[in-house]
């Protein structure tokens, strides 16, 4: 499953990036917020990336202000590797080597227009694996070891 979610700050880019995606065929499951009521960036980072730490979804979109806030909550998550985005070379990067599950934009940063660029190469860019695999599991191991308790 396919999931997006913005707080308010996030929300107009969310809707235009939702359009983007209906145009493409692609299917995917809105988690809110839905209107321009000042709400708090957690409660919808949170809803994405702990069904994909469930494995409830496979990917996720997140949208607020910056980025900046939904990036923590999502990344509090363990298996969840959520890539806040600035350009289309980032964007790849964040497929191709970081295999990011949840994509995270600025809606007050960026242009609609980038922010879906950045999507599409994000959705279409394959990851790499080999060199960038071993990373991953470096990072895999150390959300085991702070579940163990090991600091
Ligand atoms: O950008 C953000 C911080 O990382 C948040 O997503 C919010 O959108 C932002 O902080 C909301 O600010 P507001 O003044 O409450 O609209």
């Amino acid at each position: 499953m396919f999931l997006i979610a913005s707080d308010h700050g996030g929300l107009p880019m969310k809707e235009l990036i939702l359009n983007y995606l209906a145009a493409r065929g692609i299917e995917v499951r809105d988690l809110g917020t839905d209107n321009g009521d000042s709400v708090d960036y957690p409660d919808f980072g949170e809803k994405v990336a702990r069904a994909i730490a469930k494995g409830e979804a496979d990917k996720g979109i997140l949208v607020c202000g910056t980025g900046i806030g939904m990036s923590i909550v999502a990344n509090k998550f363990p298996g969840v590797r959520a890539a806040l985005v600035w350009d289309d070379f980032t964007a790849q990067m964040s497929k191709e080597h970081n295999n990011a599950n949840i994509i995270v934009l600025g809606g007050r940063v960026q242009t609609p227009e980038a922010a879906c660029r950045m999507v599409g190469i994000w959705l279409d860019t394959a990851f790499e694996g080999g060199r960038h695999q071993q990373r991953l599991d470096k990072i895999a191991q150390i959300e085991q070891d702070l579940r163990a308790g090991i600091l």
